[in-house]
């Protein structure tokens, strides 16, 4: 298939390309390079753009007949929403509006939508499934709802097929070590515990000790990357089957706390770098954790990677690659 990948140079986009490479698609990718690498792209071409400029994407698009469009693009730090609000609704909200507009004007078929557990906000039950009330605590979540809903809107009464991808806590990279998580100042508590092991970090903060779980620290539900880009790969083979919309999520249905997760860094690494214990961060829900069963039903999908020390491991060995590079 031809296909347009917006932020494909960011973490996830990069590593979905990467296989659809290697499922033999067409590749684009749109990035303004605002947090992504030109070397993070391993497979088409790169279109240096923004998706705040109607006009560059009309360009784009013009006489290219793609085939689907995968959007990964946006601003995806849940604290700084909560301190710039209009930052994320511009990107994340607007942005996507943008992109509908070509979508609509160029008559592109089939679009993969990255959502968020984040839509959810503070859930009543622990395992959330797509039914679930979608009240989101924090600006970032509520522009991506947004986004959900203005795909929803359009695709009733254009055709747009579509799939909304609902990721819930994303880590790991590359088994191979080729690409990985490299975004500066990242917050992504498995990326801040692999900086520490690798010494970039002098030491970590756990936000919260109070929550009403097992060790009283924040549980959430981890997806390896390569999994989940697994998953992008499925949508777009269903949606050319002929297979409808749907909203999905993706995660493994297996929570993990705060101190589980640093605990596991640390073994992995030999590194007991010091952590101290600190409020709540603004904006956290207790615990997110998945319903996986649709995203099974409808696409066939099953993690390969599902073991918290494969995530880790990956993302340890990442660290060290990329500290590497750097230097
Ligand atoms: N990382 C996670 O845990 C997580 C969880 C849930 C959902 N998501 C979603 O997945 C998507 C990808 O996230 P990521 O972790 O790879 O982030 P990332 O910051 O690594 O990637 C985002 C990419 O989009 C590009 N970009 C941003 N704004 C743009 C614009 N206006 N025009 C063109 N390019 C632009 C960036 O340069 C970057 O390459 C986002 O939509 C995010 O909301 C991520
Ligand atoms: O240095 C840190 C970093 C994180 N945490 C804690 O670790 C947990 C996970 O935090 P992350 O920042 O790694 O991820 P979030 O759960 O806040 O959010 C992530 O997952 C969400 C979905 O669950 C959204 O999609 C969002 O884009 C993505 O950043 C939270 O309890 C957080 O308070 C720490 O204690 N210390």
């Amino acid at each position: 298939m031809k296909v347009l990948v917006t932020g494909g140079a960011g973490y996830i986009g990069s590593h979905v390309v990467r296989q659809l490479g290697e499922a033999g698609h067409d590749i684009t990718v749109f990035d303004n390079l605002s947090t992504g690498y030109p070397w993070a792209i391993l497979s088409g071409k790169l279109v240096e753009g923004d998706l705040g400029d109607p006009e560059a994407i009309d360009r784009l698009m013009e006489g290219q007949n793609f085939e689907a469009v995968l959007h990964f693009a946006a601003h995806i730090v849940v604290p700084e929403s909560v301190e710039n609000p209009l930052k994320y609704y511009r990107n994340n909200t607007r942005n996507t509006l943008n992109l509908l507009g070509a979508i609509e004007k160029h008559k592109i078929p089939r679009l993969v939508f990255s959502s968020t557990a984040a839509v959810y906000g503070m859930p009543d039950e622990t395992v959330i499934s797509e039914a679930s009330p979608l009240q989101p605590i924090n600006p970032y979540g509520a522009s991506k709802l947004m986004s959900e809903q203005m795909i929803q809107d359009f695709a009733a009464a254009s055709g747009l097929n579509y799939t909304i991808l609902r990721y819930f806590n994303v880590a790991g990279a590359d088994l191979e070590g080729r690409i990985g998580q490299a975004t500066p100042e990242a917050t992504h508590l498995i990326k801040v515990a692999c900086e520490c092991a690798n010494g970039v970090r002098d030491g970590m903060k756990i936000f919260g000790t109070d929550y009403d779980t097992r060790d009283g620290t924040c549980v959430r539900d981890y997806i390896h990357v390569e999994d989940l880009a697994k998953a992008h790969i499925m949508a777009l083979a269903h949606m050319a089957a002929g297979g409808g919309s749907n909203i999905l999520n993706c995660g493994y249905g297996t929570g993990f706390t705060v101190k589980e997760v640093v605990d596991v860094v640390k073994k992995l690494s030999g590194v007991d770098f010091p952590v101290e214990l600190v409020d709540r961060r603004p904006g956290d829900p207790g615990a997110l954790v998945a319903a996986n069963d649709r995203i099974k039903a409808v696409l066939g999908w099953e993690p390969d990677h599902a073991e918290l020390e494969t995530i880790v491991r990956s993302a340890l060995n990442w660290e060290k690659i990329w500290q590497g590079r750097k230097s």
